[in-house]
């Protein structure tokens, strides 16, 4: 009778698996001793060998993977020729006054968007995204089809590796950045506090340190919210209003990233715009946004929750669509002035804005379900609530004066144009058809 494994292993653990492991070598090397074999061997040794150069030298992830794995073939060999050659190819200017721009959150509703609206004029783009699962990653590679038809190359990395972008400043004098790669949601920071952490604290700060360090430095535009406006009650916000009571770990990030916008900018002289976006929406848009799902849930018959404030009131919302933010984007990059810093320090004062991009026209979520139920020719079912207290503000409203006499941001589309048009995208991009034509 064979031996059972208790019966052949010896009592210490360590000891037994030195001896499985050289018998099994032993087994292997009697093998070799057969010339059959000896090929065998020698090809497949060939041809493993072989696919390790293809997956170093040609295929992007296979790039990442090298990245984070060995340091010393990652100087040799990081990016490959083909990887570098997409990038240059993704950052020639078409226009002689042209920007160059690096778009952080690149596959991203707004990234996506912005990177089209930049190319489409000249710019040279070059993406970033990480590409991770907050929500359906598969929208997130229509997306990057999408850019990558227009010419647009998305490197797959996350702004937290300085080797990456310190790679990708050596590469392309970036004359812009545009960071939106971010942890986006407000609800969602109760349930995994540690990604906006992640995301929008040391992820901003990696990327400041790869501005500061490039030569030359570029001018940044990102991503702040409406929402560091928290508690605040004053209508409408304005910039010059208080933004120190944020009522969500979200909210305290994006407040958080404005300071530490300000030490980049005193210090190192790295000219600096934040832009507070006002619940954007749209074609493309971002599924855990409450326009999104809930139109996936009336499609499917199924109850959306309707959250309630104090007395009855519903909470509303400065709704502003895709179009008119990725307007506000080109306005504060064409307005951006250079960085003044080099080699860590700055040499002058540099520019350090920031502005509200809103629609100016706050609308209750009762008034948003009523046009998606419109526009989809289904009636919603309505759970409504209380708003459960996860970080939601009761309301929100823009004064965009300010980016108005600064580069003319003048939004121009309405909530039920705009949801029109989302209606529209969702519908195809799903393949839902409806049971009635889809029009007004
Ligand atoms: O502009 C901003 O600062 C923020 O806008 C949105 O945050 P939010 O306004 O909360 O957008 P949604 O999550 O789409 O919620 C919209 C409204 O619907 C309400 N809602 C949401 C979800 C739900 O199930 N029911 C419901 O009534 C919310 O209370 C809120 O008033 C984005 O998700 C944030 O990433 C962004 O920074």
């Amino acid at each position: 009778m064979a031996p059972s494994v208790q019966d052949s292993c010896p009592s210490t653990p360590g000891k037994g698996k030195i001896e499985r492991s050289s018998s099994h070598f032993g087994r292997v090397a009697n093998r070799w001793q057969s010339p059959g074999s000896a090929h065998f061997f020698f090809w497949s040794f060939v041809l493993v060998g072989f696919m390790f150069y293809a997956v170093v030298h040609i295929s992007p992830s296979g790039l990442h993977f090298m990245q984070h794995h060995s340091s010393t073939v990652r100087d040799l060999t990081w990016g490959g020729l083909l990887w570098e050659k997409q990038i240059e190819h993704s950052a020639h200017l078409k226009r002689e006054t042209g920007l160059v721009v690096l778009v952080t959150g690149a596959a991203g509703f707004v990234g996506t968007h912005v990177s089209l609206a930049l190319k489409r004029r000249g710019d040279g783009v070059v993406g970033i995204d990480n590409f991770n699962n907050y929500y359906d990653p598969s929208l997130k590679r229509s997306r990057q089809s999408l850019l990558e038809k227009q010419g647009v190359f998305v490197v797959e990395g996350d702004i937290n590796d300085a080797v990456l972008l310190e790679r990708l400043f050596s590469l392309i004098p970036f004359t812009h950045v545009v960071h939106l790669a971010a942890q986006a949601g407000v609800r969602y920071a109760m349930e995994n506090p540690g990604s906006y952490v992640h995301s929008n604290i040391a992820g901003l700060v990696t990327l400041f340190e790869a501005c500061k360090a490039a030569n030359p430095q570029p001018a940044i535009v990102w991503a702040s919210s409406s929402s560091v406006y928290g508690l605040n009650l004053k209508t409408p916000f304005s910039e010059t209003d208080r933004t120190d009571q944020p009522a969500s770990l979200y909210a305290a990030t994006k407040k958080a990233g404005e300071e530490i916008a300000h030490t980049y900018n005193h210090i190192y002289g790295l000219s600096i715009t934040g832009l507070r976006f006002f619940t954007v929406y749209g074609p493309w848009g971002r599924p855990d946004m409450a326009y999104f799902s809930f139109t996936k849930d009336i499609l499917r018959g199924k109850p959306i929750d309707l959250y309630q404030g104090p007395n009855g009131i519903y909470p509303a919302r400065d709704f502003t669509y895709i179009d008119d933010i990725v307007k506000g984007c080109l306005g504060s990059l064409d307005t951006a002035k250079k960085s003044t810093g080099s080699g860590g320090a700055k040499n002058g004062t540099a520019q350090l804005r920031v502005f509200n991009l809103g629609n100016t026209s706050p609308v209750p979520v009762p008034r948003l379900v009523n046009i998606l139920e419109k526009y989809l020719r289904v009636k919603a079912i309505k759970n409504i609530m209380r708003m459960p207290k996860n970080g939601d503000v009761p309301f929100t409203h823009a004064n965009i004066s300010h980016a108005r006499s600064e580069f003319g941001y003048n939004p121009t589309t309405d909530l039920s144009m705009g949801l029109k048009k989302f209606v529209k995208w969702y519908l195809t991009y799903y393949d839902t058809p409806l049971d009635r034509k889809f029009h007004d």
